[in-house]
């Protein structure tokens, strides 16, 4: 659009689809991006606008705000508080990264004053109390491994913020769905993150979806976004 002399329809139309590859290539989901396009064009009309008003501008003032609506969930995200017991319960599918994703969070939260415990929920993979503790252990962060005496004993303790790691979820495996359940009643949680790996693209619409009938997710985390993934999928999610 910089190079051209006049803007008419087809450099509009010609910038707004440069806009859509770049969304369509880093997985953003095509319904998301011709939304954007309509809306966009709705919002510009070119041939009903008096001379002098600059068009580029116009145009670059509609894409921008309509890039940030996509990104606007339309409510506040939750936020813990110093100093007031949270419980943040982590889901998502097997391997997406849950338990590395826990002691990440549990970090940058310490670093940040907070005081984070990690509480064990996963009782399917053998082993995996054992990938939380090592973690746990090298990030200094306390940790425990029964899911309900857990989170009842860092209360006691007065951690602030304790964190919830749910066993990865299988599609085939109904019994997990109903063990989600199960924990969220248990742990009823101030915040459930669905943890979400970043290669999965287009198909994050139909997880998050899944996750969202059973638990009521308020966030998403994208990892694995050191890979050759984009993680578009998380605007759909
Ligand atoms: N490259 C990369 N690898 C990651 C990232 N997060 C997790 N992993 C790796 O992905 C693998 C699975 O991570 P876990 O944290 O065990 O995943 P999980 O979802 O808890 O696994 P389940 O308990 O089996 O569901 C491990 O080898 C991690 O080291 C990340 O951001 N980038």
């Amino acid at each position: 659009m910089g190079n051209e002399m006049v803007i008419d329809q087809k450099v509009l139309n010609d910038c707004l689809n440069d806009i859509t590859r770049a969304l369509l290539q880093a997985d953003v989901e095509f319904k998301l991006v011709r939304h954007m396009q309509t809306n966009i064009k709705q919002v510009i009309n070119l041939d009903h606008l008096a001379a002098g008003h600059d068009k580029r501008k116009i145009i670059h003032q509609a894409t921008f705000d309509e890039l940030c609506r996509m990104l606007d969930p339309g409510k506040p995200s939750f936020v813990p508080k110093k100093g007031k017991t949270s419980v943040v319960l982590l889901v998502g599918l097997q391997g997406c990264g849950e338990t590395t994703t826990c002691t990440k969070y549990a970090h940058y939260h310490q670093k940040r004053g907070w005081k984070p415990a990690l509480v064990c929920a996963d009782t399917f993979r053998a082993g995996a109390f054992d990938q939380l503790k090592q973690n746990a252990t090298k990030a200094k962060i306390p940790f425990h491994g029964r899911i309900s005496k857990g989170v009842e004993r860092c209360k006691k303790e007065n951690y602030d913020l304790i964190i919830v790691d749910m066993s990865g979820w299988h599609k085939q495996e109904a019994a997990l769905f109903e063990e989600m359940r199960q924990v969220y009643e248990a742990t009823q949680p101030d915040l459930v993150i669905f943890v979400m790996d970043s290669s999965i693209g287009q198909a994050a619409f139909d997880q998050a979806q899944a996750f969202k009938q059973i638990v009521s997710v308020g966030a998403v985390i994208v990892t694995k976004m050191d890979g050759h993934a984009k993680g578009g999928g998380a605007l759909s999610a």
